[in-house]
C-alpha cells in the first residue's frame, strides 16, 4: 500500500474570466518528494502552486494538504469554508518563495526571518533569533544578519526569503521561479541552497525553468500546457525521452 500523499490536488479547475488557467489538474505529492512543473507562460504552473496555499481559490476540486482541506473546516459532518483569517492560519504549514523576494526594506536579514515567528506564531524572540541564526548559515548568510536588504545582492535577498520561508517551519514548500528575477550569476547561489533542502527530506514544490536543476533534484518532473498536466514522470522520462509531442516541442524551444 502506498502511503497518504503530504498533497493531493484532485481535479481543480480555475478561470480567470473566459480563461481556463486550471482545465482539471490532478497531482499527488509525497512526503519528502521534490516536484519540478516546468511549462510554457501561461501554462497555469503558478495557478496551480497559488492553489495549493489558497492565494487562489479554485473553482472547482479539493486540494488535501497534511490532511487537511485547504480552505475548509469540518464540522458537525459537515464542511465549512474558512474566513480569511483562518485560511491564514492554514497556510503557515506552508512556505512559499516568489519570484520577487518581498523582503522588508527596513528590518534587517534577521529581523525579516523573527518576524513570522515571532509576531504570527508567538514563538520566544531568543529561541527565534537562535533558529533564524542557523537558517542564515544554512543559507551561507551567516555574516550577513545585521544586512539590510538595499544592501544584499538579489541572489542573497532570496536566500534570506529561503531562510523566511523556513523560519515557519514548513511542512511543505513551494517555489515560483526563485531565480528568474536574478541576474544569472547568482542563479546558482540559490539552486544550491534549495538543492539542499532537497536534499534534507523538505517536500517541495518548485515552478521552475531550470531544467538542470530539476533533472538534479526532482524525484518527479510535470509537463503542464494549456492549463493541464500533459505528462508527469521522472526525470528522466520526462526530460530525457518525452513521450508527448508537446513536451517535446516545449524541451526543443527552451534548449534550442
Ligand atoms: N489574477 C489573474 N487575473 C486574470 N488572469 C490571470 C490571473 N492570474 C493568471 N491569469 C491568467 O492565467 C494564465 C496562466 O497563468 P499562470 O501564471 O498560472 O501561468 P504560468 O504557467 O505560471 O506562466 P508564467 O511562467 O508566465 O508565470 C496567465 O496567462 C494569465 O492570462
Amino acid at each position: 500500500m502506498s502511503a497518504v500523499p503530504l498533497v493531493s490536488i484532485v481535479d481543480v479547475r480555475k478561470s480567470f474570466g473566459d480563461f481556463h488557467a486550471l482545465r482539471g489538474v490532478s497531482l499527488d505529492v509525497q512526503a519528502g518528494e521534490v516536484l519540478c512543473i516546468i511549462g510554457a507562460s501561461g501554462s497555469g504552473k503558478t495557478t496551480l502552486l497559488r492553489c495549493v496555499n489558497q492565494l487562489v481559490r479554485p473553482d472547482a476540486g479539493a486540494i488535501w494538504v497534511d490532511g487537511d482541506l485547504t480552505g475548509y473546516r469540518l464540522g458537525e459532518g459537515r464542511l465549512y469554508p474558512l474566513s480569511e483569517r483562518e485560511i491564514a492560519r492554514q497556510r503557515l504549514h506552508t512556505g512559499m518563495v516568489f519570484q520577487r523576494f518581498n523582503l522588508f526594506a527596513h528590518m534587517t536579514a534577521l529581523e525579516n526571518i523573527i518576524e513570522g515567528p515571532v509576531r504570527v506564531q508567538g514563538r520566544r524572540r531568543a529561541e527565534a533569533v537562535e533558529e533564524a541564526r542557523a537558517l542564515l548559515a544554512r543559507v551561507g548568510l551567516a555574516d550577513k544578519e545585521r544586512s539590510f536588504p538595499a544592501n544584499l545582492s538579489g541572489g542573497q535577498q532570496q536566500r534570506v526569503a529561503i531562510a523566511r520561508a523556513l523560519a515557519m517551519r514548513p511542512k511543505l514548500m513551494l517555489f515560483d521561479e526563485p531565480t528568474s528575477a536574478l541576474d544569472p550569476e547568482l542563479v546558482g547561489e540559490v539552486l544550491a541552497a534549495m538543492k539542499e533542502l532537497a536534499r534534507s527530506g523538505m517536500t517541495m514544490i518548485v515552478v521552475t525553468h531550470e531544467l538542470g536543476f530539476a533533472r538534479e533534484v526532482a524525484d518527479r518532473v510535470v509537463f503542464m500546457d494549456g492549463g493541464a498536466i500533459v505528462e508527469s514522470g521522472t526525470a528522466e522520462e520526462v526530460l530525457g525521452n518525452p513521450r508527448e509531442a508537446r513536451t517535446r516541442a516545449f524541451l526543443n524551444a527552451v534548449l534550442s
